[in-house]
């Protein structure tokens, strides 16, 4: 393993040398017995210790070590720039309309083959929950298979907590999303690009049914019978169907993510149950809702568009 000790700038020097290892993550210190140059702190006594454990919602949920969401901001953005909170973004901003036409597509299909209606019929012959539940079972399962590759090479990313590229520094694992794909490909194969799938659509097969249900549920709330919903509760009722979904799709959310950074350097899960036993063990029940909050914040503006371009693009070319 490549060791390369950083100090953090404008700070004094730590007492003992840290290390920033290549595959990132801190493994050193979770592991302080396997080298004997890595800080032996205790975990929550370090002040140093952090530094390199800086990272965004999903480090908040694969790393133990922030205090909560607004202390790891602002390690990142001392350890990374502004940069640090981007890390891993360009594919999943590839991905969005690739995913989110296989999970409409599919669910209004559903709906199609379940009830006999088209979308612009459904406002005068309302299908029942369980059909919109079963549709949003169906499209989660579906699209999951599509988000796979696309979600691990964004928890690798964004999970690498090197500074940018400074003379001297170590350089990265992943140099960005294509050498990311490229390399688990040649050390994992292509089941490797899967990794952690089976959580994933976990997570997604019943949470897409909740977020449909309730997007239907509110809207159906709001709206005159026979009408279309108004673009308020459009975005109403899509950023609270965001957030309800979110909600749900937490706990499985953080063993998904924990899944997908496994087997960087060695394995440490057997398979989702494991890694959800040890998980409460080691961190107890909380760990199921790490991240939670800004989740949510980040569901209903994005969960609100979303819904809003469904609809309009629907009437429009429907
Ligand atoms: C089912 N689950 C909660 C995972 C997602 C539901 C919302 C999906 C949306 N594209 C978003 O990124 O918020």
């Amino acid at each position: 393993m490549i060791k390369t000790p950083i100090f953090p700038l404008g700070r004094r020097k730590p007492r003992q040398a840290v290390f920033l290892t290549h595959t990132g993550v801190g493994e050193v210190v979770n592991n302080p017995g396997e080298n004997s140059q890595a800080c032996f702190c205790k975990p929550r006594q370090c002040r140093w210790r952090s530094l390199w454990l800086a990272g965004s919602l999903v480090r908040l949920q694969t790393q133990t070590t922030y205090r909560g969401i607004v202390d790891c901001m602002v390690k990142i953005y001392r350890h990374e720039s502004l940069l640090g909170f981007f890390k891993g973004m360009s594919f999943p901003i590839a991905s969005i309309a690739v995913v989110n036409s296989v999970l409409f597509g599919v669910y209004s299909n559903t709906l199609l083959v379940l009830t006999a209606t088209s979308h612009q019929e459904r406002r005068a012959q309302p299908p029942s929950y369980t059909h919109i539940f079963l549709a949003g079972c169906t499209g989660g399962f579906l699209q999951a298979y599509c988000l796979a590759p696309f979600d691990l090479i964004k928890v690798r990313l964004q999970n690498q907590t090197e500074p940018m590229a400074q003379p001297g520094s170590p350089q990265p694992q992943y140099r960005g999303p294509v050498h990311c794909a490229a390399s688990i490909f040649r050390e994992e194969g292509y089941r490797g690009l899967f990794r952690g799938a089976w959580a994933l659509m976990l997570r997604d097969t019943p949470t897409m049914g909740i977020y449909f249900i309730t997007y239907e549920g509110l809207c159906r709330q709001y709206t005159p019978e026979g009408q279309n919903p108004s673009s308020a509760t459009v975005l109403v009722a899509g950023g609270f169907a965001g957030i309800a979904s979110w909600v749900a799709a937490t706990p499985l959310d953080v063993i998904k993510s924990r899944m997908q950074m496994d087997g960087l350097r060695r394995r440490v899960y057997q398979g989702v149950l494991d890694c959800m036993v040890s998980s409460v063990r080691q961190e107890g029940l909380g760990v199921f809702f790490r991240g939670v909050t800004i989740n949510s914040a980040r569901a209903f503006p994005v969960n609100a568009v979303t819904f809003l371009s469904y609809e309009y693009l629907l009437r429009w070319w429907g």
